[in-house]
């Protein structure tokens, strides 16, 4: 619905990022709105520097919500709901505001709020250290793995790839929920160009966040698919399942692309030779990989909570798989998921 700025009663700022800064907020009087508090995003599409597009963004929303809308007449499988409905939206000659409903946590709250800290007293300093202890039951890992792949398995049937899945842009009812909602799709794209912004043979490669970065993206492949969300949701996967809420990469790879080659090489093994899709890029060719050779950790190491769920470990193992178009689709493995006992976790 196309409203106006002064439709809502702006309050305090609870988030933002390079471009945009988002508001709790008020439905004022005469707006049919049935929540008391929502989520404003303003944005100034001047100031944006691409991916970032927020006239973009706003297309793609309201692709969104128009499935989620027939979702719900329909009465389906109701995919749409692990992803945030733009409720309304206004457009003035220097910003866009989208108006979404309000959420109280993002996945770092709800890990905040399962982490248990033990006290370590070291005998050779006399120093104590906290360590953080992983308090989930793997049902609830189960729970959150599942609303992911729903959320990413509608985004990906209304053709679109978020190209940003990280803690951050999941979102909670409140740190005690489980049921994750996908936002942020500021730097989305959306089939088959982009809305005439980018080729899908020359997508742009500077996407996603830290540690969440397919392999495909760090050697500049243009024409990747949405593929690197599923590989987003495996490293997230393995932040939930670990003893202490960390993932086995080391602190620099959140920061620097070749680091965290190093550590995607260490934790998942050295490519293999055939690696299509990176074959011609020369960044791949100029690495010599025989300085990595490792091979791949136990995915029962890497997901010490689920361990105990070898299906789960195999959905994994075939989520984390370097060749993008041989990984399983979010669609695949919810399928699976749901066919076997793992739905009773
Ligand atoms: N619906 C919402 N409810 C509660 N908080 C929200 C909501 N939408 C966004 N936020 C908060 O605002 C932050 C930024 O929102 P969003 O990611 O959409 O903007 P962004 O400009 O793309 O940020 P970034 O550049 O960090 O990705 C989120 O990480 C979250 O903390």
């Amino acid at each position: 619905m196309e409203t106006k700025k002064g439709d809502f009663e702006v309050g305090k700022r609870i988030g933002g990022g390079r471009f945009s800064d988002v508001y709790l907020c008020r439905a004022r009087g005469d707006m049919k709105f049935s929540s008391p508090e929502y989520a404003l995003k303003i944005t100034e599409p001047e100031d944006e520097l691409p991916p970032h597009n927020v006239k973009n963004e706003l297309k793609l929303l309201r692709k969104l919500a128009g499935a989620q809308d027939k979702e719900d007449k329909e009465n389906g499988t109701n995919l749409g709901r692990n992803v945030v409905r733009l409720i309304a939206f206004y457009q003035s000659p220097i910003e866009i505001g989208l108006l979404f409903p309000f959420y109280k946590s993002d996945l770092n709250g709800v890990i905040a709020n399962n982490t248990n800290l033990r006290s370590v007293f070291n005998l050779q300093d006399g120093t104590i250290t906290k360590n953080r202890i992983n308090n989930f039951g793997t049902s609830q890992i189960i729970q959150i793995f599942k609303g992911l792949l729903r959320g990413l398995a509608f985004i990906h049937s209304q053709g679109v790839i978020h190209r940003d899945i990280n803690p951050n842009n999941i979102m909670f009812e409140s740190p005690h929920e489980l049921e994750p909602v996908i936002i942020d799709f500021g730097i989305s794209y959306m089939e088959p160009d982009n809305n005439g912004l980018e080729k899908p043979d020359s997508k742009i490669t500077d996407i996603a966040t830290g540690y969440y970065k397919a392999p495909e993206l760090l050697l500049s492949v243009k024409d990747y698919t949405n593929k690197v969300d599923i590989w987003s949701v495996g490293v997230i996967l393995m932040l939930i399942s670990s003893k202490d809420f960390t993932t086995p990469y080391s602190k620099d790879s959140a920061h620097s692309d070749l680091a965290l080659l190093a550590s995607i090489f260490n934790t998942f093994g050295t490519p293999p030779d055939d690696w299509q899709e990176v074959k011609s890029s020369r960044s791949y060719s100029a690495m010599n990989t025989a300085f990595f050779r490792k091979t791949r950790r136990s995915s029962e190491d890497l997901l010490f909570k689920l361990k105990d769920l070898p299906q789960c470990v195999q959905i994994f193992n075939d989520m984390m798989v370097y060749e993008s178009s041989c990984r399983l689709s979010a669609s695949e493995a919810l399928k699976r998921i749901e066919s076997d006992r793992l739905q009773n976790q």
